[in-house]
């Protein structure tokens, strides 16, 4: 397994290993002794798999509230997304910045999107499927989120607003300069 840090403390783009042969491949994509090795010492509790159909479907960007806030695992076992985290931690030197990354069933890559970090994606191509695991259980009361398409974020998705296929919810969630972040940047 390697691991590859991005611009944003935190961020970081998991490799696991893929050993193929004639008949396919068998990957270790989580390891807890190995991502504790790395550093990475993380209690997942839940894991969540979403199947987007449409090829520019937009899901994002998320995070949830303590005290159900969450670490995320990402990663793509059919299709490919770019993967987007941005850091909403009061007081961070990285305040506001994101990074984006491409997942695929190709190249394998996860994507550890810590606390204090929302998280979204936008499909590819279509039929992509997605698999996560996170640190904390689903709290439908401390979900939240930010206007995936906010010019104050600025985040290149490779559609625009008139083409992305978003749900209902994530079409009102509010502009990050109208939200109070639950979340401070600790040293
Ligand atoms: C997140 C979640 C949702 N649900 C139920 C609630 C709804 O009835 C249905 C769809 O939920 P939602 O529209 O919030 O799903 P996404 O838009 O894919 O949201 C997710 O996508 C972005 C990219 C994320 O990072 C979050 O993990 C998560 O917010 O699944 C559950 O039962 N458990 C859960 O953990």
């Amino acid at each position: 397994m390697k691991t590859i840090k991005t611009e944003l403390e935190g961020v970081v783009i998991v490799e696991p290993q893929r050993f193929g042969d004639h008949r396919g491949f068998f990957s270790e994509t989580y390891n807890k002794a190995r991502f504790e090795a790395a550093g990475l010492t993380l209690d997942f509790v839940q894991d969540n798999h979403s199947l987007s159909q449409e090829v520019h479907t937009v899901r994002g960007l998320h995070y949830q509230s303590p005290p159900f806030a969450q670490d995320k695992l990402v990663r793509v076992i059919r299709g490919s997304i770019l993967d987007v985290a941005v850091d909403i931690r009061r007081g961070s030197p990285t305040y506001g910045r994101h990074v984006a990354v491409e997942l695929s069933a190709d190249n394998w890559r996860q994507l550890l999107v810590p606390v204090g970090f929302a998280h979204g994606f936008c499909t590819l191509e279509q039929d992509c499927e997605v698999i996560y695991k996170v640190t904390n259980y689903y709290a439908p009361e401390c979900d939240a989120g930010i206007h995936w398409c906010d010019p104050d974020i600025g985040i290149a998705w490779p559609v625009t607003t008139g083409q992305a296929i978003v749900s209902q919810k994530d079409a009102g969630l509010p502009l990050f300069g109208d939200i109070v972040s639950p979340f401070d940047y600790d040293e």
